[in-house]
């Protein structure tokens, strides 16, 4: 009998995503130890392990980021079991944000469950939490800063993130909301970070399955109080927000939204590789942008050549918001003789003689 549906289909996805990895780490050496795991009489003779003392580097490691709830369980229990048949190292890290009372050893026990699945190097790192930008985004950034120290350390090939598709259609919602446009729209890459380190195997693969994997292998995990703490927009939108649409929209809104985010993500793409070829046919000599031109472009193609000009003037990506765009938008738009716009990052935007000027102000 093969393993239950919830459980074939997230090793699968694990599956698919592990051979991706391999695939971006061809050295003959990770090409090597995945072929002599599947069989190792087929190898040519040039890529066999030699007896010689030369020793071939270890195999790429993967880790799991894991905080011990159902999804990165589930993940981690899937990659446990096909990292090996692929000849690659699984590890995993949980991150102890310190919020709670008790969370250092909440963290040892992540810890002795993803040792239990045969993961190693299995670590925990302790980080404190600023407050910049809100609690959830500190945690979030002192988690991403904890888990980029992690991988270079261990010179990890990649680390799997537990994101599934209902957090994909939270994360829409949540973009649509902010109201951004389609970037905002396209919610998180399956592939992002340096190097395209980070990998999300269950974007497609909804809480219940993984939930479900958790049960069937009788993983225990831990629920996140955060998670139903209404103090929270995201466990809002969980628990009130995405229910009361399905009521309204029908069951296949998660489903819809998360087609979304991927439809999005193309256009997205599209257009900032149009803005992308077009921006140097918009500058002058001295490398000004020229408001005539920049008139005629679509409004869409435009903005982002505005927004790429700001960032490269030095205002940080993360606090440029569409309204600032929108308002140098107006120097070429609606121009009737306005003064410079401040912009985050002390950047300052002026329209000069027919030329845009963005620069350090
Ligand atoms: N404390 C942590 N340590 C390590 N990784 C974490 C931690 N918290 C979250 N992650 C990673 O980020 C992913 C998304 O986390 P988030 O808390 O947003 O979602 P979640 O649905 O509650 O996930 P999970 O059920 O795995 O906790 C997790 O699946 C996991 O891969």
């Amino acid at each position: 009998m093969g393993p239950h549906p919830a459980v074939a289909a997230i090793r699968l996805a694990v599956r698919r995503v592990l051979h991706d990895i391999l695939s971006d780490h061809t050295t003959p050496a990770a090409v090597g130890a995945a072929a002599a795991v599947d069989a190792p009489h087929k190898l040519p003779p040039s890529s066999r392990p030699r007896s010689s003392g030369q020793v071939p580097p270890p195999p790429p490691l993967v880790l799991v980021a894991c905080s011990g709830g159902a999804d990165s369980m589930a993940l981690a229990s899937a990659l446990a079991f096909e990292a090996p048949k692929l000849g690659l190292r699984a590890g995993g890290i949980t991150v102890d944000h310190g919020l709670q009372p008790g969370s250092d050893l909440r963290a040892e026990e992540v810890v002795g469950r993803l040792t239990e699945l045969g993961l190693a190097p299995v670590e925990s790192i302790a980080v404190s939490v600023g407050r910049e930008g809100g609690p959830e985004a500190a945690a979030r950034d002192a988690r991403y800063a904890a888990l980029d120290s992690a991988a270079e350390r261990h010179d990890a090939a990649a680390i799997l993130l537990g994101h599934t598709r209902d957090d994909q259609a939270e994360t829409v919602l949540l973009g649509l909301a902010r109201g951004s446009g389609i970037r905002s729209l396209s919610g998180m890459a399956a592939v992002s970070g340096t190097g395209g380190r980070y990998r999300r195997p269950f974007l497609h693969i909804d809480r219940q399955t993984a939930r479900k994997a958790c049960m069937v292998q009788s993983l225990p995990v831990w629920d996140d109080p955060h998670n139903a703490d209404p103090a929270y927009t995201r466990s809002r939108l969980r628990h009130e927000g995405l229910p009361a649409l399905e009521k309204a929209l029908g069951k296949g809104v998660v489903e819809a939204l998360a087609r979304t985010a991927q439809l999005s993500r193309d256009d997205a793409d599209a257009l900032d590789t149009w803005a992308g070829q077009v921006e140097a046919s918009v500058r002058d000599a001295a490398g000004l942008l020229e408001c005539a031109k920049l008139y005629v472009l679509p409004p869409a193609v435009r903005r982002r050549i505005l927004r790429r000009a700001a960032i490269e003037a030095g205002a940080p990506a993360g606090s440029l918001f569409a309204r600032h765009i929108e308002e140098v938008d107006r120097l070429i738009t609606g121009w009737r003789g306005q003064g410079a716009i401040n912009l985050p990052g002390k950047v300052v935007a002026q329209r000069q003689g027919g030329r845009l000027v963005i620069r350090q102000g």
